[in-house]
């Protein structure tokens, strides 16, 4: 069954990530760039080239092509071919919308100016772009006869072929509906890419975020008239494959709970290797907010600071409650939806049960800056029966979790992490295990004194002495009630 499907057509090109052109000009561009086209146009699909040109002249001839537009300054035709950047989407979530550059010149009338923002797929999980397989859609001029399309290549894991789905009248639904919550630019025949979870449709409005093996679109349903951000997955590595299905179990569990990310809906797409994750759409993460909070002169206002660390107690509580360690808490984990900040992600956190304290488990992935000591205290597996003997394991509580809240909240006060100016990352695990070694607190007026206090009671190496998130949240309800 294919889950993703697409009617771009046209041309394809090989573009930079995050620029489009202006579709208004598509024809008059594929005219102008014929005599090259063979050497810049990356690939062209099952239709020839000349098959193009016969039904664009037809087009032209007809009178309904640019020949009807007035004649453009030289200067002018220069800036309509410009390659444009899209606008930074992450920024407009926090207000609901969507802001998209369209290109509009005003003696133009706007039906004929729009374009389809570049999708440059490329394998996901790997970092290397492969520039043959990057390709940018334009969307045909409205007149252009239906019959000029053409297949574009697929990025591998997209195994089923693109068919043509997006009629226009389909299209002037689903653009009403979305005006208010959606900016799209203005169109009579713009084409999308569809997702499809167990049959229900999504059009994929643009990407959200990135990870190590998925990528996050955030997507809208027209007959529910709901927006959802769709977490695809690849499936190809068995190792991060169980963590993404064990992910989903914990999702499904935690259901309940309002400061963990909610889930519709799941999809194991067996041929293609690929898991769809139905999610509710967030804003911008933390990591994003950390960074672009490094980038002012001054310090996180206090009642900033303190309202992020509340929101991070309150969702590291819901889980603990549930008897889950997380093991993987970093600020690009937690994400701003509706003013609340959400745990989204649950790839290696695990359950403990009743009668434990803790968990063994194998080698950690998240991110080395936040890991706690005894996450890296190995201890090979001894079992000879296990699967996983002699394999490195390690052992984490909740008071893990509580370390990586220390240092999420060491980076609030000093933008950076305990142990990030280690750059070899040897020496910063043995750093981080070493209980000789003495974390820099230098100072900070800005902060109370409590606040360092309690990062320094989290960064404790004797996992008891560390407070519980509980703890945390007595100690700072009432300061945060009275800043509030
Ligand atoms: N529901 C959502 N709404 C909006 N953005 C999201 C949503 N889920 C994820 N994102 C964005 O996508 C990014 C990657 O998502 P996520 O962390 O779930 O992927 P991952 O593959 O599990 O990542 P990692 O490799 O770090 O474990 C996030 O940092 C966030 O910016």
């Amino acid at each position: 069954m294919s889950s993703f499907t697409n009617d771009f057509s046209l041309v394809t090109k090989n573009g930079q990530e995050g620029d489009f052109i202006n579709q208004r000009n598509a024809l008059s561009t594929v005219k102008r760039t014929r005599q090259c086209q063979r050497r810049k146009f990356l690939h062209i699909g099952p239709l020839q080239l000349d098959e193009i040109h016969k039904q664009i002249e037809e087009a032209e001839s007809d009178g309904i092509s640019e020949s009807k537009s007035p004649p453009a300054k030289p200067d002018d035709a220069n800036k309509e071919n410009e390659v444009k950047p899209i606008s930074k989407l992450q920024d407009s979530f926090d207000f609901g919308f969507m802001s998209l550059n369209t290109p509009v010149k005003k003696s133009e009338p706007v039906k004929n100016n729009f374009a389809t923002p570049s999708l440059n797929y490329r394998p996901i999980g790997t970092s290397k772009i492969n520039r043959n397989l990057e390709f940018q859609y334009v969307t045909p001029n409205t007149k252009i006869p239906p019959k000029v399309q053409c297949s574009v290549k697929m990025q591998p894991y997209l195994r089923t072929p693109i068919t043509k789905l997006c009629t226009a009248p389909d299209q002037h639904k689903v653009e009403s509906e979305l005006k208010p919550a959606v900016q799209l630019r203005p169109s009579l025949d713009p084409t999308f890419q569809r997702i499809k979870v167990n049959d229900v449709e999504y059009i994929i409005l643009n990407e959200l975020g990135k990870g190590g093996s998925s990528e996050v679109f955030h997507c809208y349903n027209h007959e529910m008239k709901t927006h959802r951000a769709i977490k695809v997955v690849s499936l190809a590595n068995g190792a991060s494959a169980t963590g993404f299905i064990n992910e989903v179990k914990m999702l499904k569990a935690l259901q309940q709970c309002n400061r963990i990310i909610k889930m519709f809906d799941y999809e194991i797409k067996e041929e293609e290797k690929i898991l769809l994750v139905v999610l509710e759409v967030g804003g911008t993460d933390l990591s994003k907010i950390l960074k672009e909070s490094a980038l002012n002169t001054t310090h996180m206002p206090l009642y900033m600071l303190l309202y992020y660390w509340m929101e991070m107690l309150y969702a590291v509580k819901q889980i603990h409650s549930h008897g889950i360690v997380h093991s993987d808490l970093k600020p690009a984990n937690f994400l701003k939806v509706e003013g609340y900040l959400k745990l989204i992600d649950f790839g290696i956190a695990s359950c403990i049960q009743s009668d434990m304290t803790s968990v063994v488990k194998a080698v950690p992935e998240g991110s080395f800056n936040y890991i706690s000591p005894e996450a890296l205290s190995n201890e090979n597996s001894t079992n000879v029966n296990s699967p996983s003997y002699g394999k490195p394991k390690y052992k984490i509580s909740y008071k893990s979790d509580v370390w990586s809240l220390g240092c999420i909240l060491y980076q609030l006060v000093y933008r950076r992490t305990p142990f990030q100016h280690i750059s070899q990352i040897w020496v910063k695990l043995s750093t981080i295990v070493n209980a000789e070694h003495k974390i820099e607190y230098p100072e900070a007026p800005w902060v109370p004194q409590k606040i360092i206090d309690t990062i320094r009671e989290c960064l404790q190496r004797d996992v008891k002495l560390r407070p519980s998130v509980d703890d945390l949240i007595l100690l700072y309800e009432n300061m945060f009630r009275t800043l509030s």
